[in-house]
């Protein structure tokens, strides 16, 4: 049995982080599985992955140290006993040589370390893992720089193929421009670990890309056309680039298409959501007569075709290079199960996504910088939310905008239960976004 059960450290230690995704709730760990050692504890540095169960299961790779290290305070968990000797425990992503350690599996030659297996695309092969640098440690995830390739280790775990891995391997097998070539993979069985692929060095996040524009508008007060950083030309090559993305899915993944009785099961999907928000803000109560007439009139559509989507598509979810448009992590919502996940659906879905995305990055300007919301801000929307279905040339039938007018709703109401759980002070931007669409 592992003493993590017995002990509060490390349940204390995930509580505080984001991708616990508890909101600094400590929930008692239940199961600890220990892969094999990637290192020997007795030579001085131990690291191996923990797959620790505390409600879901999580990815919790740690390094065993001899002596304490405080330049690594911000990662310390506690103490720990291995084979009678005090051992000083370390998050093994905020450790750097224990980074090393992790990413040694792709490098030339080395083998697969016990129930644990590094996998290659195409003779991938790392050239160096010493230098490596932390990127983020505040998502869902936690994503490593090594070298020209970018590692991003899953937190929350699940039995089955992870839909970032299988997405972007069939997309990279086809060659796709759209995305950043997969070059491999960490699992343990049937749990994947941790994916690697190109680090787009010359890259900017849509987010900030989409705010910087924002804020241009704001600062001159004029309208977005007139701004020195119109976004809409953007816009519009990003929407190309979704629904080249999407042809791409089609033409690797499953397809099909929802007759009545799978478009009532959606309804159904819809209408749980609307509860939750309901149950978790009172104020979304006002909304839910029209959102259920809203989700009825689906329901009355014709057959829906649906295919594998990204899902949780973002302006965080984009890179601007100078190769065009790159969309990244096609897991989808974090906080969902891996069987709704990986659910066949309607590229509506993500098309929402992104007009949901333009909506917050120009209010969240509104209140970062707290100024006064202004017409600017509302046109600057309207303009770049025309401009994205204009490139992708979205569907201009009842059917397609009664889907698009659907999972917008639906998509502010997933964001109500984020920002309450993540960012209170941002639970506005949906709640107004609602006021808006209904
Ligand atoms: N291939 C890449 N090249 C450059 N930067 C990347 C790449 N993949 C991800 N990033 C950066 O890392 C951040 C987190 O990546 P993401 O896959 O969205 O992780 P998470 O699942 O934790 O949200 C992105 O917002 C982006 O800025
Ligand atoms: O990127 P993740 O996979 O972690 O996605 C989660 O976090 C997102 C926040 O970073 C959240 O997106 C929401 O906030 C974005 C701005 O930060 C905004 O552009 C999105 O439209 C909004 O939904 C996402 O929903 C969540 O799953």
């Amino acid at each position: 049995m592992s003493q993590w059960t017995e002990r509060p450290e490390l349940s204390a230690y995930l509580a505080r982080q984001r991708w616990f995704g508890q909101g600094q709730v400590e929930v008692p760990i239940t199961e600890v599985r220990e892969l094999a050692w990637l290192s020997d504890p007795a030579e001085g540095l131990g690291v191996r992955f923990e797959l620790v169960t505390a409600g879901s299961m999580f990815n919790v790779p740690l390094s065993y140290r001899q002596h304490p290290r405080e330049d690594l305070s911000y990662g310390f968990i506690g103490a720990a006993t291995l084979d009678g000797e005090v051992f000083y425990v370390y998050d093994a992503l905020h450790d750097p040589e224990a980074r090393g350690l992790l990413l040694r599996g792709f490098a030339d030659g080395e083998p697969s370390p016990g129930d644990i297996e590094y996998s290659r695309i195409d003779g991938f092969v790392l050239e160096s893992h010493e230098d490596n640098v932390l990127l983020s440690a505040e998502q869902s995830n936690t994503s490593v720089i090594v070298g020209e390739s970018l590692i991003k280790f899953f937190r929350k775990l699940a039995p089955g193929r992870n839909p970032d891995i299988e997405i972007q391997a069939a997309l990279t097998e086809l060659g796709s421009e759209e995305i950043s070539p997969l070059e491999g993979w960490i699992s343990a069985g049937d749990i994947d670990l941790a994916m690697i692929g190109v680090f787009q060095r010359s890259a900017t996040d849509g987010w900030d890309t989409a705010r910087t524009s924002v804020r241009a508008l704001q600062d001159d007060a004029v309208r977005a056309r007139e701004a020195g950083g119109d976004f809409a030309g953007e816009s519009e090559r990003l929407g190309r680039t979704l629904a080249v993305v999407h042809e791409q899915m089609r033409q690797t993944l499953p397809t099909a298409t929802w007759g009545s009785e799978e478009v009532a099961a959606l309804v159904g999907r819809l209408t749980s959501r609307l509860d939750e928000a309901v149950a978790m803000h009172e104020s979304v109560g006002a909304y839910a007569d029209r959102a259920r007439a809203a989700y009825a009139a689906v329901a009355s559509g014709e057959p829906v075709e649906v295919q594998r989507v990204h899902g949780d598509f973002h302006l965080g979810q984009t890179l601007r290079t100078t190769s065009g448009w790159k969309i990244i992590d096609f897991e989808g919502e974090p906080a969902q199960p891996l069987a709704d996940r990986v659910r066949l659906d309607s590229v509506a879905r993500d098309v929402a996504g992104q007009l949901r995305s333009l909506d917050y990055a120009a209010h969240s300007v509104a209140i970062v910088t707290g100024v006064e919301e202004t017409e600017y801000i509302d046109d600057w929307v309207r303009r770049n939310r025309i401009a994205f279905l204009r490139g992708y040339g979205y569907e201009d039938s009842e059917t397609a905008a009664a889907l698009l007018h659907a999972y917008e709703i639906d998509k502010a109401l997933y964001e109500v239960v984020y920002e309450s759980n993540y960012r209170p002070d941002w639970v506005q931007i949906p709640l107004r976004a609602l006021e808006r669409l209904l």
